[in-house]
């Protein structure tokens, strides 16, 4: 008897070709289930129906194909193993050497917009699992091959092998077909857990993902690195329209880029540049070139070499000056077609259109040694209702919207953060200071003369009174924090010594 392989896939490609060689070349007898055999039948190549084989119909719909002893002993009978031989000879079962399975696509069927429960539950394959960790845990006698662009390197292995497969390639398959069930049932937990989100976070956590790209090292050169998918949108659905590849410091800091960006919602043009995942500059204006401006103008020295967030499609006019200066990129939810063509002339800058901008994870993961910390994600927005103004002096409307877009960008700001901002437009900004008074010293010495009436936002509280000395002292006129000390009353006490209103969010933004 030749030998035998078992066919059962979701995704076809390729399949007809390499089982055309199997038989022809190899001799192989094959058995599939319904839709694989229907597929290679069409294509006239030999192949026994699975329930031919086992004498059972498919059954439910697709839900009982190859879930059968005849099918299960024959891929998990040991060779070596007299009593397996004994119990195949007795039910008439053929041991068989190759299995080539992949699943029916659930994170496909899930990722479809208006996705029923019922359309996702019956996405959720079982016998294909079966079949690949069945198949997997045998490696040592039996080959499979849940990937199509792994047919062509076992066809090799028979060749080189003298119709053969070394173990090596075996075990390289099964570890692949472990991975692949894993990260199967992992989307399917992941769907189920979105069903009913929760506010704790879960007992057993696993982070899974397929290669996406890989990059050509990481946030220093000795370092290799390479970029996941997990399934969710998110950046592996930007189209990058011109650039260089990017690096794992470009998407670092795009996606800082995006998260700063989304405080702003599109009906308000707004920019943002960034460097080392820290804003240099952000602005709201009225037309998305002047926020550009603003935002580029707010330290033109630092945005050398900077990564540029925009809320809205770029323009032309946009472009133009997006031109003029050493960007490493730019991402923004559009780009209208004449400002493609401008910004084609930079053939080194990254363009990165993420249609999406909103869309981010619900979770924040962090690897420290013997493990990783989980986080829901920071997304509590800024809400002025829940503010406290606990100053003598009231902030008029004009500086309570002043405050809060300062407090949205001090929340993107590495801590310790300080933020100095007059007319939505940062003037300074003291990011990932040791002590607060620093981070103060740091943003109101970039504001210099303009600190005058501007505004001032920390991300987290006061500590002593010393930064509302220092920020009174170079003409902040209006201050918001979280407020929480034991010493509030001192900063309180201060503000309302110079004239200077303080509101308290109660909201801590601290960024590490
Ligand atoms: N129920 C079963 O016994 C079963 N056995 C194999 N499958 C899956 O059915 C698919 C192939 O089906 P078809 O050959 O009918 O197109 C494969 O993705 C395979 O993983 C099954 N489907 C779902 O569980």
């Amino acid at each position: 008897m030749g030998r035998l392989a078992l066919l059962s896939v979701s995704d076809k490609t390729r399949i007809v070709d390499f089982a055309r060689q199997l038989v022809e070349e190899f001799g192989f007898e094959l058995i599939s289930s319904g839709g694989t055999a229907k597929t290679l039948q069409d294509a006239g190549i030999p192949v026994t129906k699975v329930s031919d084989y086992t004498g059972s119909p498919e059954i439910l719909g697709g839900r009982v194909k190859t879930l059968h002893p005849r099918i299960h002993g024959g891929i998990l009978a040991r060779r070596d193993v007299a009593q397996d031989g004994v119990d195949l000879e007795n039910n008439e079962i053929r041991a068989i050497d190759l299995v080539v399975v992949n699943l029916y696509p659930f994170e496909d069927t899930i990722s479809q917009p208006n996705v029923t429960l019922a359309d996702a539950i019956e996405q959720i394959d079982i016998g294909g699992p079966t079949l690949l960790r069945a198949s997997a845990k045998n490696f040592a006698h039996l080959t499979v091959l849940c990937k199509p662009e792994r047919y062509d390197a076992y066809l090799q292995e028979l060749r080189d092998n003298q119709g053969d497969v070394s173990l090596e390639f075996r075990q390289a398959r099964a570890a692949e077909g472990f991975t692949m069930t894993m990260a199967y049932d992992r989307a399917i937990s992941n769907y189920f857990a979105s069903l009913q989100p929760s506010e704790e976070q879960p007992a057993q956590f696993t982070l899974s993902g397929k290669q996406h790209q890989s990059l050509r090292y990481g946030e220093n050169p000795h370092q290799s690195a390479a970029w996941y998918r997990t399934g969710t949108q998110g950046w592996t659905s930007a189209t990058q329209l011109q650039g260089k590849a990017l690096s794992y410091n470009n998407l670092v800091d795009l996606e800082a880029a995006r998260r700063i960006i989304t405080e702003f919602p599109a009906n308000e043009p707004a920019a943002a540049v960034l460097k080392h995942t820290n804003p240099c500059g952000v602005a709201v204006s009225s037309s998305l070139l002047d926020a550009y401006e603003k935002a580029f103008a707010a330290d033109s020295i630092s945005a050398f070499g900077g990564i540029v967030a925009l809320n809205q499609p770029i323009d032309v006019a946009t472009a133009k000056v997006l031109k003029k200066t050493f960007l490493e990129c730019i991402v923004a939810p559009g780009c209208e077609l004449e400002a493609r063509e401008i910004l084609a002339s930079k053939s080194n800058l990254r363009v990165l259109l993420l249609p999406d901008l909103q869309q981010g994870e619900p979770q924040t993961v962090k690897v420290i040694a013997g493990g990783f910390l989980l986080q829901a994600a920071d997304d509590r927005a800024a809400d002025p209702d829940t503010w406290q103004i606990v100053t003598q002096k009231q902030p008029t409307p004009a500086q309570m919207a002043e405050l809060s877009f300062a407090w949205k960008v001090a929340k993107h700001v590495k801590s310790n953060a300080i933020v100095v901002t007059r007319d939505r437009v940062t003037l300074g900004v003291g990011a990932g200071q040791m002590n607060r008074v620093g981070a103060a010293k740091i943003a109101l010495e970039q504001a210099g003369e303009q600190a005058k009436g501007a505004t001032l936002a920390s991300d987290g509280f006061f500590p002593f009174d010393d930064s509302v000395r220092t920020a009174a002292a170079a003409g902040i006129t209006a201050i918001i924090q979280p407020g929480g000390s034991i010493r509030d009353k001192d900063s309180i006490q201060a503000a309302d010594e110079l004239g200077v209103v303080m509101v308290l969010t109660g909201v801590r933004h601290f960024l590490h």
